[in-house]
């Protein structure tokens, strides 16, 4: 019988006993005789490193994970600047592309509009109810800047959970990657013989609504301590269903308040530093968000909140930020607007539409230009010197995801600029030589709060995910810098210290939870900060050290187990 071979996940079919197993002792003759750990992990990221292509890099990388999670993590932890850009963006997003293509096993739960009122025996399914902790679900809708995938969004939901057990111990089996399916607009996938969801197109939104009212209950039910993270969703549900369920269970969206905190840290730190060289006071920084979907509005507010915490009244802080959509400049007085830009349409302009952005930059004079729109080179060269010309020292994030929809390039912000810019992008670039330094990009990717704010939250076993809390964990990102990182010039703390970070930003996320009273774990509250620490790191799940002998032999007796 083929016990330890069959996926732990089963097709909703037969769920799976998870009986407690003695720790697996290798058996002599089903491994190699020198089969040595320190040499294993080498061996492995060799392996790694003869791959050419970086979507092999991402298979090999997915079937070791598969294999040997221990081994994976280990290397993931010790290699983070390498790793994520692989199991993370921007080769995930091909991942996704390819995902009908490359599909080898399950590793997520998929739920689909056709199990509309039996979602509770889908989730049932899961074979690790009792240990589930966070859930990443998508809908494919808008999977980073690529568009409706569909099902093959799946990969974004694996992606964001490997690094929610790298980057802050959460143990592996806690984690549940969903993809839901409510079918796809994009005919590419709908041809597609291979594609694995339905094929049909999307649901309207009434139908989709009822499906996520049943699935948010059932969800609730099954799996009782359970954080939702909600990623991917296109705009228009992305704040529909964060509205919709936020008071109501533990969840969050990822792209509107983890890109939202992430870009406001980035933004502290430029904006110290931008104020330092020009003398005006933070408070009057005119931030420029070109691109005004749920990444762009969402980073907005997070701005917007700290403009308020500086001292601003709200009016005054929305007046710090200006929208551009593909209309040019967002304002009242342009006509019929979609709710979310609404908020921020400007109504101290009633002219003619703006639609060049160099026009807009003559025009509002920002402090700090904000790429969101996932429109590859927008910010051309003629656009980073006008903002080059406005300040002593310009922001400029692009920030749309994943590399190749960067709004510019860093070597063109750095040699368009002079060297002067204060730069954060979304996907990685790497560091840049100039004039005898080397200059370090920022990557304002969401990967530094989602670990972290999620971490805090499943601790203190948070009712809801309130925005104070999003905002320590922001204003934790921010004064984690250390003093070599502030003198290298860096906005965002260097990844490899991400398990340090993502503790003191779960600590911030805890105590904002307790003040907010959301907290239902509340004995944490007596702790001394530094007390809560301790037991925020005593939490973090570790790969084992020496997995690889025990790991492979018990794969070796299921190998032989599953032949005879
Ligand atoms: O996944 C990422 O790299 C960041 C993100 O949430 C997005 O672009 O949607
Ligand atoms: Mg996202």
């Amino acid at each position: 019988m083929p016990i330890v071979l069959t996926p732990y996940w089963s097709n909703g079919v037969q769920k799976l006993k998870m009986a407690p197993m003695p720790p697996p002792r290798p058996k002599h003759g089903l491994t190699p005789p020198t089969l040595d750990d320190e040499v294993h992990a080498a061996r492995c990221m060799q392996q790694l490193r003869s791959k050419d292509k970086d979507i092999e890099k991402y298979i090999y990388l997915s079937m070791l994970k598969e294999q040997d999670h221990h081994m994976f993590y280990r290397l993931c932890l010790q290699h983070m600047s390498e790793f994520t850009p692989i199991i993370y963006t921007p080769t995930v997003g091909q991942a996704c592309q390819e995902y009908s293509h490359n599909y080898r096993r399950p590793e997520g739960l998929f739920v689909s509009i056709k199990d509309k009122g039996k979602i509770k025996s889908v989730l049932r399914a899961w074979p690790k109810i009792d240990e589930a902790r966070i859930s990443v679900v998508t809908d494919g809708s808008r999977i980073l800047g690529l568009g409706d995938l569909g099902i093959n969004g799946m990969p974004i939901s694996i992606g964001k959970l490997s690094l929610y057990v790298a980057g802050a111990g959460i143990r592996p089996e806690s984690t549940i990657p969903i993809c839901l399916d409510f079918g796809t607009n994009t005919q590419k996938y709908l041809d597609d013989p291979l594609y694995l969801g339905l094929r049909k197109k999307r649901v309207a939104t009434t139908e989709m609504t009822e499906f996520m009212d049943e699935f948010m209950l059932e969800m609730s039910v099954a799996f009782p301590k359970l954080l939702v993270q909600f990623e991917d969703f296109s705009t228009d549900h992305a704040f529909l269903y964060l509205e919709r369920y936020r008071n109501q269970y533990p969840v969050f969206n990822d792209d509107i308040q983890g890109t939202g905190a992430v870009v406001l840290s980035g933004f502290i730190n430029a904006a110290r530093l931008s104020s330092a060289a020009s003398g005006r006071p933070l408070t009057s920084h005119r931030v420029l968000f070109f691109g005004a979907g749920s990444a762009g509005v969402g980073v907005a507010m997070q701005l917007m909140s700290f403009f308020t915490l500086e001292g601003l009244s709200e009016q005054e802080a929305r007046e710090r930020i200006w929208l551009v959509d593909s209309q040019g400049l967002v304002y009242t007085a342009r006509g019929e607007l979609a709710e979310h830009k609404r908020y921020f349409a400007r109504r101290d302009y009633t002219g003619p539409p703006i639609k060049d952005l160099l026009d807009v930059l003559e025009y509002v004079k920002p402090t700090a230009l904000m790429g969101l729109s996932t429109t590859s080179g927008a910010f051309t060269q003629a656009a980073i010197q006008t903002m080059a010309a406005l300040n002593p020292l310009p922001i400029i994030f692009p920030l749309s995801n994943p590399v190749a929809l960067s709004e510019c390039t860093f070597a063109d912000a750095v040699r368009h600029t002079d060297g002067k810019v204060l730069f954060a992008s979304g996907s990685p670039f790497h560091a840049l030589p100039w004039q005898g330094t080397t200059r370090y990009p920022g990557q304002g990717n969401n990967m530094y709060i989602f670990p972290g704010l999620g971490l805090g939250a499943i601790l203190a076993r948070c009712a809801s995910v309130t925005d104070a809390m999003v905002e320590a964990s922001s204003l934790g990102l921010a004064n984690s810098l250390t003093p070599e990182e502030v003198e290298m010039g860096l906005l965002y703390p260097q990844i490899e210290r991400i398990r340090e970070i993502s503790a003191q930003i779960a600590v911030a996320v805890i105590r904002a939870a307790q003040e907010a009273a959301v907290d239902r774990h509340t004995d944490l509250r007596a702790m001394s900060d530094k007390e809560l620490l301790a037991f925020v790191n005593g939490k973090m799940w570790n790969p084992s050290v020496r997995p690889a002998l025990s790991t492979l032999a018990e794969r070796a007796d299921g190998v032989l187990l599953s032949q005879y």
